[in-house]
């Protein structure tokens, strides 16, 4: 997917001035509130008429000013999942995914309607009003109706910010097996970080109406650590082994580490703050923190008055964070030792 635009569209007292191109499958759009993404995302789906510019996704132009031309949003073959799902509340689940289906011209309608059910789990719902569905099977009901539509490009303009943390975590990989496998792209809405970064590689920065970064959802995050309340968050996915003494024991990499807030799923996904990590020159005779981890610093980056610290442990990666002078104290530069402290407690399972 390649979006080409130069457009200004103002509203009220706010302007929106797009100038950029961005090429890949799961693009991000990152932001303040009220920074324009959702001006910028009903430019693209032709519900805003940009006062003057062009609009190209794919080489098809879809406005330009100068040629007088605006792709009518019912031909541009974009979707859009919003925050809140728009059903219809008097059809089924089952009809309601279909409407997306019989919406796409004869030509399109190559989203096998099986399968798409089968990975988004709604077998079971088929047959079922959609008023009384979680917010998240409602979610996953717009999703899918959207791709039955075979939109050469999905919107999601914040599709998860209305679902509680859990609903959230479970509903991500929805959102991107679909996208890989019925090969649609899309650009994903957020002002959450941690989103961000489990739902794209790249993303588009937005503040004040203007594109100001095109950068990976991993160098923002670290590139915010300073001005973060939470530190970088560390995403990890761990392999559940066992259970020992009230405490669940997971792989990570080549590494076993022992969580409070574990569960029966044989794979859960944790984070884990910077800031909730303690960094120790030597190894310490004894500590209180269930895991001490044997590193080896990979790099550092400033972050605001602190130092980010990458560490490599066994195969995998993990940043902490230290103030200048304990970064000076513990010596701390690439390629040097460190042992790495973390509370079982300290993990946060997100899915
Ligand atoms: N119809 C309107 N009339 C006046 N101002 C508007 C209108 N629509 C949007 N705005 C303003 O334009 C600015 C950008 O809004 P937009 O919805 O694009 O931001 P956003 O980045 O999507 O925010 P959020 O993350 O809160 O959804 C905001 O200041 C908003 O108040």
């Amino acid at each position: 997917m390649e979006i080409r635009i130069n457009a200004q569209k103002s509203i009220g007292g706010f302007t929106l001035s797009a100038d950029f191109t961005v090429t890949g499958d799961q693009v991000g759009i990152f932001g303040e509130s009220g920074s324009g993404k959702s001006t910028l995302v009903g430019l693209l789906a032709g519900l805003h008429q940009p006062d003057r510019g062009e609009i190209f996704l794919d080489g098809e132009c879809l406005f330009s000013s100068r040629k007088g031309i605006m792709v009518p949003p019912e031909k541009r073959r974009i979707a859009i999942v919003f925050q809140q799902p728009c059903l219809f509340p008097h059809l089924s689940v089952k009809s309601n995914l279909l409407y997306g289906f019989r919406r796409a011209a004869p030509e399109h309608r190559t989203i096998d309607f099986a399968a798409l059910v089968s990975v988004l789990k709604l077998d079971t719902l088929l047959e079922r009003g959609v008023n009384n569905l979680s917010g998240g099977e409602k979610q996953r009901v717009a999703l899918g109706r959207a791709v039955l539509a075979n939109p050469r490009l999905l919107l999601m303009d914040e599709p998860l910010s209305a679902l509680d943390d859990t609903l959230k975590f479970q509903i991500i990989p929805y959102l991107k097996s679909v996208s890989e496998q019925f090969r649609i792209p899309y650009l994903f809405i957020s002002h959450s970080l941690v989103e961000m970064r489990l739902m794209v590689e790249k993303v588009l920065v937005v503040a004040g109406g203007r594109m100001v970064e095109q950068t990976t959802s991993d160098q923002l995050a670290r590139s915010r650590m300073g001005q973060s309340q939470v530190g970088y968050i560390n995403l990890l996915e761990l392999e559940a082994i066992r259970r020992m003494e009230g405490l669940f024991v997971y792989q990570w990499g080549d590494t076993e580490l022992l969580v409070s807030a574990g569960n029966n799923q044989p794979t859960a996904l944790f984070e884990l703050s910077s800031r909730d990590i303690i960094l120790f020159k030597k190894h310490p005779e004894a500590i209180s923190a269930r895991n001490l981890l044997d590193c080896i610093v990979a790099n550092t980056f400033p972050a605001g008055n602190k130092i980010g610290v990458e560490l490599s442990c066994g195969n995998r990666r993990l940043v902490a964070e230290v103030v200048v002078q304990a970064a000076d104290d513990l010596c701390i530069v690439a390629g040097s030792q460190i042992f790495a402290a973390i509370k079982a407690s300290s993990f946060r399972r997100l899915g």
